[in-house]
């Protein structure tokens, strides 16, 4: 099949719907299908050869994050473009209420559109709001996807629809097979965060809380602190007889990312909220570390109801603290977490996921490709 993919986020920062987009591309080409990814991008050298530049986008604040997201003449005529120039089979659009390239694409094409939808917001203002401007787009959809329990009542509750639920995947190989980051980074008390380390959502400042009291209960106790932001604000608010604790790594690049995860003895996922599904569980899990992570709705259900991984209150950190303590003490434990993660994860892989993608494909591609809509040529 042609399939035609939108990704409404800046490819080169890190987020969960890009690395979805990523995977799904690179596991349908190894499924022997043609792929063409069409995205916004700060340097397009970092695209791969399936990608297209959408253009730059702005950086808007989005559900509790920072989105950024691109709309306009210039991204409307690559848009167009792209959709001239392919005869996709499917064009595949990702959050498509987000307002960049996938809602462009949507309002531009007409045929066998399917539709992902990532976010979880319970109260969202935009979406109550842009119901009615989203409507004509939405019809066009013929299969709507949700990557989570979520991200379904999203959609349910906002737009009144509902979507078949296929969730996010992970390429366990990639994981599993990476070997650690060289000592000293990893001391085998090591716990390990990745994520946006600026966005109050992603909850280090909780697992900051909590290094005091892991201290007092395991002095060799480290952090490895992984992710793109301001790592001079980060130790800033760190103890300062502790700031040698706190090993920061800054931007990984996606070749050192399961590297990171493969360097700590736990995983941890101190989230505060607005998660729809949490990617970095799965990659945890495939990397054989066990996760401790906050009790949030999304993260329960990927962790097996918290079979697969030690859940703590939201926002505590003196629970963290003895969470992790108690796991750094007990490799019997970690062995049995990260066992059951492997476990879990096993259903996640890509190789299984995309095929149930293809499938929804299958049922919208009918005789017509892709084409422009009469109104946008
Ligand atoms: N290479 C690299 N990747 C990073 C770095 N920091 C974070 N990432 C990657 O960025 C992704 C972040 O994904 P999520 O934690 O799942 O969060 P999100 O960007 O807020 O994504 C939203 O959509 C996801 C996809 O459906 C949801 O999983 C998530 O809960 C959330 O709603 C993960 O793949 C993570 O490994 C870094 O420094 N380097």
């Amino acid at each position: 099949m042609k399939i035609g993919l939108a990704c409404p986020y800046t490819w080169d920062v890190p987020g969960g719907v890009q690395v979805h987009v990523r995977d799904l591309a690179e596991a349908l080409v190894a499924l022997g299908h043609e792929v063409s990814v069409i995205t916004p991008v700060g340097d397009d050298s970092a695209l791969p050869p399936y990608g297209v530049d959408a253009g730059h986008a702005v950086p808007v604040p989005y559900n509790g994050s920072v989105a950024r997201l691109l709309m306009g003449p210039v991204s409307a005529a690559r848009v167009r473009r792209w959709l001239r120039e392919h005869d996709f089979d499917v064009l595949h659009v990702h959050e498509p209420t987000a307002p960049s390239v996938s809602l462009l694409a949507c309002m531009l094409a007409d045929g066998p559109i399917v539709a992902t939808f990532h976010t979880s917001n319970p109260r969202s203002k935009i979406l109550t709001a842009a119901h009615g401007a989203l409507q004509p787009s939405m019809e066009k959809v013929r299969a709507r996807i949700a990557v989570s329990e979520a991200a379904r009542r999203t959609l349910v509750e906002h737009l009144g629809v509902d979507a078949i639920l296929i969730p996010n995947g992970v390429s366990i190989p990639t994981f599993e097979r990476a070997a650690p980051l060289p000592e000293p980074v990893s001391n085998g008390s090591t716990v390990v965060f990745l994520g946006r380390i600026d966005e109050p959502r992603k909850g280090l400042d909780v697992l900051l809380a909590a290094l005091p009291a892991l201290m007092e209960r395991r002095a060799d106790a480290r952090l490895l602190v992984a992710g793109p932001g301001d790592g001079e604000a980060v130790l800033e608010r760190v103890e300062p007889g502790l700031r040698d604790r706190v090993h920061l790594l800054g931007l990984v690049s996606d070749a050192d990312k399961p590297r990171v995860f493969r360097s700590g003895e736990v995983y941890c996922a101190p989230n505060t909220g607005q998660e729809s599904f949490g990617i970095v569980l799965l990659e945890a899990m495939a990397a054989g570390v066990p996760v401790v992570a906050s009790d949030i709705d999304a993260f329960r259900r990927v962790l097996d109801d918290g079979q697969a991984g030690r859940l703590f209150p939201v926002g505590d950190a003196t629970a963290l603290a003895h969470t992790l303590a108690d796991l750094l003490a007990d490799p019997a434990r970690r062995g049995r977490l990260a066992e059951r993660g492997r476990a879990v994860v096993a259903a996640y892989d890509w190789t299984v996921i995309a095929k149930r993608i293809v499938g929804v494909y299958e049922m919208v591609a009918g005789d017509r490709p892709v084409s422009l809509a009469a109104n946008s040529a």
